[in-house]
């Protein structure tokens, strides 16, 4: 069910500028999330996505600029962004390993129980009331991830995709207005990724807005009603999916080539040829031609090892499921993927 109500800013950022002594990583950049939307950020390593995300949620006091949060302007202070009704997931995933899942989400709502020191540690009527309505909301949230059935496992023994599903059943603990997803796809598989891609849209349809970090850009481009380019800091282009993927500064820029191209799309057709005439040598009874070995490692990289509790993929990933094996950002794929493990 999609929200009725009329949209309206949620999120509003006003010239952030976010300077680490010499180096501007943000420069006022303005970014506005209304309700019902799903807007991506998305850019390349080092554009300053992470360090404005960061702004925004009171990680980083911005140098310059404010951000606002359904009108009110929001103090730089992670806890009171989150009381204010901002919640986010993190570019590695940061959940309590040694704990369950269900205590995992109910870490998610603290800042949503009014009961205090003293009412947990006597553990009086109200303590009681509040705990086991926390606990009925998060059986609801693990529900609504499809995670119920694993409430009481640990954390730390979930498969990677569902300790990803995991962290965003915690965010939605605080019963935010908007969520803020820092790649939420990294190091998944193409059919793990399409079910997050579900999971975001059904987010939105309970009404809360979503601000959406990722380097796979048919995930991106598949999601968003907006998105907003960020290079070296700075605003490139903003606008729909259409508008941004035909935008000659971000083809030239940062995609490379047009995504209709089904980037990637070259190099596989090049592997695939070099294997077939490799094939019909080897039945001439002649040894097999070498591919081209820098279009197989384009085409094909190395899987890179994945955090201990992942399973194994289900299956090597379609081509056209990696739109950017041929992007700048393949690597960081690889990257986030060796930094899934639970902290
Ligand atoms: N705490 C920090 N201190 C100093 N420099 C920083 C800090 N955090 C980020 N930077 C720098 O700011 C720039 C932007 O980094 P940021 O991580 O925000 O980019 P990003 O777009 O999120 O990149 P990626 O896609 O690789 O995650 C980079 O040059 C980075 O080195």
């Amino acid at each position: 069910m999609t929200t009725t109500i009329a949209p309206s800013p949620v999120l509003e950022a006003a010239g952030v500028t976010m300077r680490f002594g010499g180096l501007t990583a943000v420069r006022n950049v303005d970014l506005t999330v209304n309700s019902g939307e799903i807007v991506g950020l998305i850019g390349p390593n080092g554009a300053g996505k992470t360090t404005f995300f960061n702004c925004l949620t009171g990680l980083y006091v911005p140098t310059e600029g404010k951000v606002s949060y359904k009108g009110t302007v929001l103090p730089p202070k992670p806890h009171l962004v989150t009381q204010a009704g901002i919640a986010r997931t993190f570019q590695n995933i940061r959940l309590f390993a040694n704990m369950t899942v269900l205590e995992n989400v109910l870490v998610g709502r603290h800042t949503r129980t009014k009961e205090g020191l003293w009412s947990a540690l006597l553990r009086g009527p109200g303590f009681k009331k509040a705990e086991a309505k926390s606990r009925e909301r998060a059986m609801e949230l693990l529900e609504f991830i499809g995670l119920e059935h694993k409430a009481d496992h640990l954390a730390r023994n979930l498969p990677y995709g569902e300790q990803r599903k995991l962290e965003i059943a915690r965010a939605l603990a605080s019963e935010p207005g908007l969520l803020l997803l820092d790649e939420p796809t990294a190091g998944m598989n193409p059919q793990e990724t399409r079910a997050t891609e579900e999971l975001v849209f059904a987010i939105r349809d309970m009404g809360i807005a979503v601000l959406v970090i990722e380097h796979d850009m048919r995930f991106i481009f598949n999601l968003c009603d907006r998105v907003t380019v960020l290079m070296q800091g700075e605003k490139l282009v903003e606008g729909t999916s259409d508008v941004v993927q035909g935008d000659e500064r971000v083809i030239a820029a940062y995609l490379g080539t047009p995504f209709e191209g089904a980037p990637g799309a070259e190099e596989v057709a090049e592997v695939e040829a070099a294997a077939a005439a490799a094939d019909a040598t080897s039945e001439d009874g002649a040894a097999p031609a070498a591919p081209d070995s820098g279009a197989a490692a384009e085409a094909a990289p190395e899987p890179e090892a994945r955090d201990e509790a992942a399973p194994e993929p289900e299956a090597a990933p379609e081509p056209e499921a990696a739109p950017d094996t041929a992007s700048p950002e393949a690597d960081a794929q690889g990257k986030t993927r060796t930094e899934g493990d639970s902290r």
